[in-house]
């Protein structure tokens, strides 16, 4: 290990006697966690970014395509079922369908049946189309075009419909691992995708190849996708705009955008950050840069681990706009034969339950990078879903959100994931990295790491308290040790605490009801942060 890269032990609160224990590398038990170059294995990605603003892009695609498992080109030959189906069905033009039956038949012509299968996150049926590679033995999944069906339609954002034949053309605005992911859920929906990527480089390989190896190795994007590094052209006429750039330099790409959105377009938030400088959602930072009307912003969220579903392991999500329109027609782009979306309006709760479950998963990372065991991960979970749920409620969620996919089951797959960026960072530093080091070494975007301190800000004036996001903060100043995180904490009190501390903790404490008084007032002397509110 890098010492160089070890946290200084000085200036921390310890309790107990646990500063013997060997600590910043070591873990109890004495398994290394040590990789290449030195540092803990954890985050499999090796990509390009910063940690904390990701205003960096460094170099990553190196030996991606070596690592390839699955060789662009290696598509297995497909079913003569879905031949006919595709030469029956006429909402195709003649050249998609003879592009589609030249995919559909494998580098050895081999041919296969075309089952109908249940989509595992809905009860609907859906026709079997497959024109994508597959693992080896993998089972065989609906075809994202005919996953949108014959006489499926879909509504744009003032609610029109559209049906095949009007093909939505949509921006993806952002080329790492999550706007990738999302272009491709999107095109492989059967919208016609075009991305906006910063680097040149990337568009060029994006569309030349169908890869995006920095991000996205192994995987190969499909047809209906292509970028570019203009965003004019990635703007012209898109009817839905999907942005997914790291939270904080949102407003600066916004002040580029602006002139260039299509009239009406509906703008989508894929981010799950706040910004520092204000404390606002990214929809309230699109809706103020951008002068729309809420109803034209939606947000998606949910247990969304970008090289799972890119790799089409089956996944939902919510989507959520204040116009319950707006939702659907979002929705009705993001779904195909491996990723479904739900609607709501709670736009407060699902934007909320994303920042916040990567505070908890970063909370998570750090007392698994110490070596503690699963009593303590699940403790913070749940208390973690607690310190959510409160937050959230007391911005003006609905309770309800929060248990669902874009609070709970976003916390369980960031949590138990190797895959997320703020378990990983949180890893580092429960392994004795510093900070600093954790930044310089994570190679993509961790929103949890910035969004901390304003986290605790908002939560200060509407009177929550949120003693693990506390603690994650601790840590990150280095003012505590990974050790002494505490799960069971809501105050420093010995008094035994009611465990929600929404209502049994009232006759021991006072608390809720002091906190209701206090957030009350403090939302009437916040009004800008409520003003820009989208209550569902
Ligand atoms: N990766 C994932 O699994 C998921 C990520 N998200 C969210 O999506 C957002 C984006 O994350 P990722 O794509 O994963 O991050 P990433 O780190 O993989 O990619 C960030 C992208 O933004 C670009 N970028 C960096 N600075 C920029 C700037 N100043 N202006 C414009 N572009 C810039 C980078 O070149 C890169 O293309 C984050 O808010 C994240 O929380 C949400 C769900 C899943
Ligand atoms: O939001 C995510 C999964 O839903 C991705 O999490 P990370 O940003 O921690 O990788």
């Amino acid at each position: 290990m890098d010492a160089a890269l070890l946290r200084p032990g000085a200036g921390r609160t310890r309790r107990g006697d646990a500063r013997e224990r060997p600590h910043g590398g070591g873990r109890p038990g004495g398994r290394s966690r040590t990789g290449p170059r030195g540092l803990p294995r954890g985050n499999p990605h090796a990509r390009p970014g910063d940690v904390a603003d990701a205003g960096q892009d460094r170099g990553g695609a190196a030996g991606a395509a070596a690592r390839d498992p699955d060789p662009p080109g290696r598509a297995l030959g497909d079913a003569e079922g879905h031949g006919a189906v595709l030469q029956e069905d006429p909402l195709l033009s003649p050249e998609d369908r003879a592009r589609a039956l030249r995919r559909r038949r494998g580098p050895l012509g081999v041919r296969r049946s075309a089952p109908r299968r249940r989509h595992p996150l809905s009860g609907h049926r859906c026709r079997h189309a497959g024109h994508h590679a597959r693992a080896r033995g993998a089972p065989r999944r609906e075809g994202p075009r005919d996953a949108v069906g014959p006489d499926r339609t879909r509504t744009d954002g003032d609610g029109a419909l559209l049906s095949r034949r009007q093909q939505a053309r949509v921006a993806v605005l952002g080329t790492g691992s999550w706007g990738t992911t999302f272009g491709k859920i999107l095109a492989d929906g059967g919208a016609s995708v075009t991305m906006w990527a910063r680097r040149p480089e990337i568009a060029a390989e994006i569309s030349r190849t169908h890869r995006n190896s920095d991000y996205l190795p192994g995987i190969t994007l499909p047809d209906g996708l292509s970028a570019t590094s203009d965003l004019k052209v990635a703007l012209a006429g898109a009817s839905h705009v999907f942005v997914a750039v790291p939270s904080q330099t949102l407003r600066d790409n916004l002040t580029a955008i602006r002139p260039l959105l299509a009239p009406g377009a509906t703008v989508v938030s894929l981010m799950k950050g706040v910004e520092k400088s204000t404390g606002l959602r990214m929809s309230e930072v699109i809706i103020e840069s951008l002068g729309i009307d809420p109803g034209r912003v939606a947000v998606a969220s949910g247990p969304n681990l970008a090289l799972e579903i890119a790799r089409e392991q089956p996944t939902a999500a919510v989507i959520s706009s204040s116009r319950l329109e707006t939702a659907q027609s979002v929705a009705m782009l993001a779904r195909n034969g491996y990723f479904r979306s739900f609607v709501n309006t709670d736009v407060i709760g699902t934007e909320f339950g994303g920042v916040l479950k990567n505070l908890i998963a970063v909370a998570i990372g750090i007392v698994d990078g110490v070596g503690y065991g699963e009593n303590t991960k699940a403790s913070i979970i749940t208390r973690g879903l607690v310190e959510m749920t409160d937050f959230a409620v007391a911005r003006g969620a609905k309770a309800e959100t929060l248990a669902g996919l874009a609070g709970l089951g976003d916390l369980i797959a960031t949590c138990q994931s190797p895959l997320s960026r703020n378990n990983t960072a949180g890893r580092l530093l429960g392994q004795g990295y510093s900070f600093q080091a954790v930044v310089k070494q994570m190679q993509q975007t961790a929103e949890g790491l910035a969004s901390v301190a304003p986290v605790l800000e908002l939560a200060r004036e509407i009177g929550v308290e949120m003693p693990i996001v506390e603690q994650v903060k601790q840590v990150l100043d280095g003012t505590l040790d990974p050790r002494d995180i505490a799960p069971h904490l809501t105050t420093d009190s010995d008094e035994p605490q009611g465990e929600r501390t929404s209502d049994d903790s009232e006759e021991t404490s006072g608390g809720p009801l002091r906190r209701t008084f206090k957030r009350a007032f403090d939302q009437l002397r916040n009004g800008r942060r409520g003003a820009l509110g989208d209550r569902p």
